[in-house]
């Protein structure tokens, strides 16, 4: 399996995030894709290749284009505000407030497109975002020539990111574009895996109109655990997406035998669906050890998982999501890749 990567998103390393009411060193760091190389290199994976330019064509049909301009904007503007520190969002627009509309003011700008406030921006975050886009679109072209499967080692992640909101460490939703792309290349029917312990909200949203892209998701319960505003079972995709947003929010403590069945349900759904492609959001938060999430999963059921995904036999992508139990989020991400190879 080709991994795709690039180096470029050392250029995305704030300094702080927001946490329990202090700065913290972000938990999505660089050093967690260093782990996931050296594990890669350890099991003999061939080298990473690093990806061109990114297509952009695709990026502007998913993202609004006032919030890439925002987005690639945004550092000069907040320098030129006279801000001394990295941009964080502070005002949102709230319950019955105007949201048609972003203000003028760079700091009101930033809360218009927020979903949250502990992701911080820096001068390098959109060259960041740009280079992983790059590389899960790498993957999407690896399998669309006909590799079984693919993985897009991203930094930043992708999978909370709207068409017009970032947070949740994302700018940029790289499993949509990849989802896109396979439909740009012919594929009637794609279905999108989610299963970072996070709900991807924004690959959710982008499609949830759409009976093209099927959204699965597994994620801690919403009352429970970020993004808290959207997963729940009853969101189920409107108009001609009815029908393909299927959701499987799980409480605290959840272990593998009820998180391997949920897989199942949602393969079973994707499956019957009929999707001719998969791209799986692969967090690998879901560990028992993760410190800002909730379930049990343990290092080897990563690998029974990436198996049950392999059998499904579809063209696979694997964009990277979350995983910040750092000394572990290479084994554990790399056991996906493998189960899934030996399937
Ligand atoms: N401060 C502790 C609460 C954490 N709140 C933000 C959690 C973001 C999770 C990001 C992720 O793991 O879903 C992704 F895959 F996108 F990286
Ligand atoms: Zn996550």
């Amino acid at each position: 399996m080709q991994v795709f990567f690039s180096e470029e998103h050392r250029r995305h390393f704030p300094q702080a995030e927001l946490n329990g009411g202090e700065f913290v060193t972000p938990f999505e760091r660089p050093s967690r894709v260093e782990y996931v190389l050296a594990r890669l290199n350890e099991r003999g994976f061939a080298p990473p290749v690093a990806p061109g330019a990114p297509d952009m064509a695709v990026v502007r049909g998913l993202h609004d284009a006032g919030y890439l301009e925002f987005l690639e904007a945004a550092w000069d503007e907040w320098k030129a505000e006279g801000f001394a520190g990295e941009i964080i969002a502070a005002s949102f627009p709230a319950r019955r407030m105007q949201i048609a509309r972003p203000p003028r003011n760079i700091d009101g700008k930033v809360g218009y497109y927020a979903l949250a406030s502990e992701t911080a921006m820096t001068g390098g975050t959109w060259t960041a975002a740009l280079s992983s886009v790059a590389s899960a679109q790498a993957a999407q072209r690896a399998v669309a020539s006909g590799a079984r499967a693919a993985f897009g080692l991203c930094r930043p992640p992708g999978h909370h990111a709207a068409s017009d909101m970032y947070g949740g460490y994302c700018f940029i939703n790289n499993a949509a574009v990849v989802a896109q792309m396979f439909r740009n290349d012919g594929a009637d029917r794609v279905a999108v895996l989610d299963i970072d312990f996070h709900h991807g909200n924004g690959t959710q949203d982008i499609f949830f109109d759409r009976g093209d892209v099927f959204f699965a998701s597994l994620h801690g319960a919403p009352e429970d655990a970020f993004p808290y505003f959207l997963g729940y079972a009853d969101e189920v995709g409107i108009g001609a997406g009815e029908g393909a947003t299927v959701n499987y929010p799980m409480l605290p403590g959840t272990g593998y035998a009820a998180w391997a069945e949920a897989l199942d349900a949602a393969l079973a759904r994707i499956k019957a669906w009929g999707a001719e492609t998969l791209v799986v959001s692969l967090g690998v938060d879901a560990y028992k050890d993760d410190p800002i999430s909730f379930f049990k999963l343990d290092s080897p059921d990563f690998i029974d998982a990436g198996r049950r995904i392999g059998r499904l036999g579809l063209p696979t992508v694997f964009c990277m999501e979350g995983g910040y139990a750092i000394e572990a989020v290479g084994i554990n991400t790399v056991n996906v890749l493998e189960g899934f190879n030996d399937a």
